[in-house]
């Protein structure tokens, strides 16, 4: 097996192995994506997003990988790392780039921040999914003192809680509970979110497949979905994460836009041996 090229990034800490599988598929199996998140003996990461050529006329198809080895539908702020680098790359600001749940439109401004266009959210309960019908809004399902949450699907799901101290909550302690509740048969992420104005909010977030993150863009854009159905929140709103801080807008056209930083931390050559060793 040949050395394996990567780029490593993140958006607001929340960090990524990015792997260019356009010109050659590459195909990890859950144990070897699970070797190379390993932050010790791996490279280490939240996500590994795999490039690949596009499938219906885009300019490329990305997979999303959580830590854990599973695939998964969407990635915010991945998102937002890929179309920089392939923006960089076409010489255009504007891209097109598909995941298994649809196209996102992504867009590098002048401020080199980028902003993805996450497609509408989806709010009914089959949608988030959760095991039986009842309205999203307020979903009955937790652990104290998360009890009560606010469902929300922008290409994957999100159970949002909101609190009056975010940094009280044990969120490694109640995270993984909450994630493996029988009330989401896809398992779920977790947000806790403190209202600090109709215009600011703190969220902090344990992630399905993952854990905690310094920040979640599809977490940040159903905390504001969440808040804005609960009268909590203005229509755009900054969601200030661990990492840093994140502008959400949900349309009057029912669209999550998210807006914010990327990074390239460093280019490197993965050795064959962290993969052929992964049991
Ligand atoms: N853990 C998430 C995927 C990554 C989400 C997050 N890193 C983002 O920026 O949206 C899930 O299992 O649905």
């Amino acid at each position: 097996m040949e050395k394996l090229p990567f780029i490593k990034m993140h958006g607001l800490g929340n960090d990524f192995v990015v792997l260019d599988g356009r010109a050659a598929p590459i195909a990890l199996s859950e144990a070897q994506i699970r070797a190379i998140a390993d932050r010790r003996t791996g490279v280490g990461f939240d996500q590994m997003i795999v490039i690949e050529p596009p499938k219906n006329g885009a300019d490329a198809f990305m997979r999303i990988l959580n830590a854990d080895g599973g695939e998964v539908e969407a990635c915010g702020n991945a998102t937002r790392c890929v179309a920089s680098w392939l923006s960089e790359e076409a010489n255009r600001p504007a891209l097109s780039i598909e995941t298994v749940v649809g196209t996102l439109l992504t867009n590098v401004n002048a401020d080199g921040t980028v902003t993805v266009d996450m497609g509408e959210a989806r709010l009914g309960w089959d949608e988030i999914p959760l095991a039986r019908e009842m309205d999203t809004l307020k979903v009955a399902a937790g652990v104290a003192p998360l009890l009560e949450a606010t469902c929300v699907n922008v290409g994957n799901p999100h159970a949002v809680y909101f609190v009056e101290d975010a940094e009280a909550i044990p969120m490694a302690e109640i995270g993984p509970r909450i994630e493996h509740d029988p009330m989401f048969p896809q398992r779920i992420n977790v947000e806790a979110v403190q209202i600090l104005s109709p215009t600011r909010m703190r969220m902090r977030v344990w992630e399905r497949g993952v854990g905690i993150t310094r920040a979640c863009g599809t977490g940040a854009c159903a905390s504001l979905v969440a808040a804005v159905r609960r009268g909590l929140s203005e229509r755009k709103a900054d969601v200030i994460l661990d990492g840093g801080t994140l502008t959400i807008e949900w349309t009057e056209a029912g669209r999550v836009l998210m807006t914010g930083p990327v990074a390239i931390s460093y280019r490197g050559e993965l050795e064959p041996a962290v993969i052929e060793s992964a049991q």
